[in-house]
This record gives structure tokens, sequence and C-alpha cells, in this order.
């Protein structure tokens, strides 16, 4: 059985002020027990982030670290190491906007999951295909040799270890969610193709959904057999709409 997990990721958004604003506002959601529920805000706002939270069960994650985990002359870069030394637990890793805005290659994300998972950190690999792909019949093509590029490279048994979610990049922000039986599907040959490596830990791993996720679609969606949680950008940042889809998850 494994445990539900929704995440908050940020992106670019927030203040000092509406951080806070926006965790008070979180703290008076009733967050189902059964759940992990995780925040990823800008990396200026971690400790602070941190701090507020530390008396509940919200953990914090990063949206991103360097390849290099010993320090060294990197100007502008924030080793996974760094990360952990300031309390979190989870970095995401080859998130689409980083693979297309930043040029991230395969190549660079494995280096960013190595680095996280030595630093103790547990990465959040973020895989998922764009329109133009999906409509050329690519979708699960790509998003298996964006997973390929870690499990070849490093074998199975780091994805004990790891989270995967699954975020069509047309569904990103557009408002366009995937329906549930169209992200079961890519969510269930995820699974399929880890578990030809490894069935056990295929079945633990947890597998989110990102992608438009909202309170109104979150239900349908986690109750997929194969999406065990989501990884929420616009919703995550309306406490009310994030302590819903956290509701969702739960029994
Ligand atoms: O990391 C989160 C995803 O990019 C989803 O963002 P969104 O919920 O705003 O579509």
């Amino acid at each position: 059985m494994r445990r539900p997990l929704v995440a908050g990721n940020w992106k670019m958004h927030g203040t000092c002020a509406s951080i806070k604003l926006l965790l008070n506002e979180l703290a008076t959601q009733v967050l189902p027990a059964e759940v992990d529920v995780a925040v990823f805000p800008g990396l200026v706002y971690l400790q602070a982030v941190g701090a507020q939270v530390a008396q509940s069960d919200i953990v914090v994650g990063a949206q991103d670290c360097a390849v290099q985990l010993e320090e060294g002359a990197l100007t502008g870069e924030t080793s996974a190491l760094q990360l952990a030394d300031i309390g979190c637990s989870m970095v995401l890793v080859g998130h689409s906007e980083r693979r297309q805005l930043q040029d991230e290659t395969d190549s660079v994300i494995c280096r960013k999951f190595i680095a996280a998972q030595a630093a103790g950190l547990t990465p959040v690999l973020c895989v998922g295909e764009t329109l133009a792909e999906r409509e050329a019949g690519q979708a699960l093509a790509v998003v298996q040799r964006q997973i390929d590029a870690v499990l070849v490279e490093l074998g199975v048994d780091v994805f004990a270890k790891a989270v995967i979610a699954y975020e069509p990049v047309w569904a990103i922000g557009s408002g366009l969610t995937a329906t549930p039986e169209q992200a079961q599907d890519i969510h269930a040959q995820i699974r399929a193709h880890i578990a030809s490596h490894s069935a056990g830990v295929a079945q633990g791993l947890r597998i989110l959904y990102g992608g438009s996720v909202k309170a109104a679609n979150a239900a349908e969606l986690f109750a997929q057999a194969d999406i065990d949680g989501g990884l929420v950008g616009g919703a995550s940042l309306n406490a009310k709409e994030f302590g819903a889809i956290c509701r969702a998850a739960g029994n």
C-alpha cells in the first residue's frame, strides 16, 4: 500500500508576506494523516517556510539542485547537500519548465538525481510529453526515455527512494487536465516499465500526476489505481484549494 503524496510546487511565486499568509491559512486546513504533504517554495524562502511548518507534518522540498554535490566555484548554484543542511527532504529534478527554459538534458537531470540521493534527499523525477509529442503518438516513448536516462544509468533500485511525477507539458498551467483515463494509462505503463526491472520497486514507487490539478478534479484523478497523489502548481498557492486537494488524496 503506497502512502499518497501531495506536493505543492510554488514555482517563482510569493513574497515573505504572502508565503507567511499562505502557510497560516494552510494551518487552518484539515490535512489527512494518511497523506504526505510537501511544499516546494522558491530557494530564498526555504528556511523561513521550514521554520513555519516545523511543528506540522508538512515537509519542505526545493525546486532544483546543482549537478555537483561538493562545494565549489559555481556561482548561483545550490547543492543538494546545502539543501539538506537547511532542512529540505525532497527536491524536484527535471521539471519541464527547467527542461525547456534552462535546456536541461536527460543526462544533466540524471546527475541532479544522483546528487539528490547522495545528499539524502528524495528526488522527484518529473517527466512528461509535449502536445506535439502526444499528437505524434510519442507520449509513452518520451516518458520512458526520460525515465531510462536514470534507470539504465543507475539501475532500478534507485527508484526505491525516489518519486516520479508524470506531468504532461500541455496540461501544465493550461487548465487542460489530462483525463483520469489518459493519466492512468501513462502511470500504469510507467509502473509496468519499472516492474519489468523490479516488481518490488514498482509496487512501492509513488507516481504523482501533475498538470492543472484542482480541488474539482483531484478526487477523480487520485482514484486511479496507479496515481499516488499530485504535483500541484497554481492551485497550491491557494490554501483552501490545496487543502481540498490533500483531502481528496485521503481515504
Ligand atoms: O509542478 C507543477 C506542475 O508544473 C503543474 O502546474 P499546474 O498545477 O499549475 O498546472
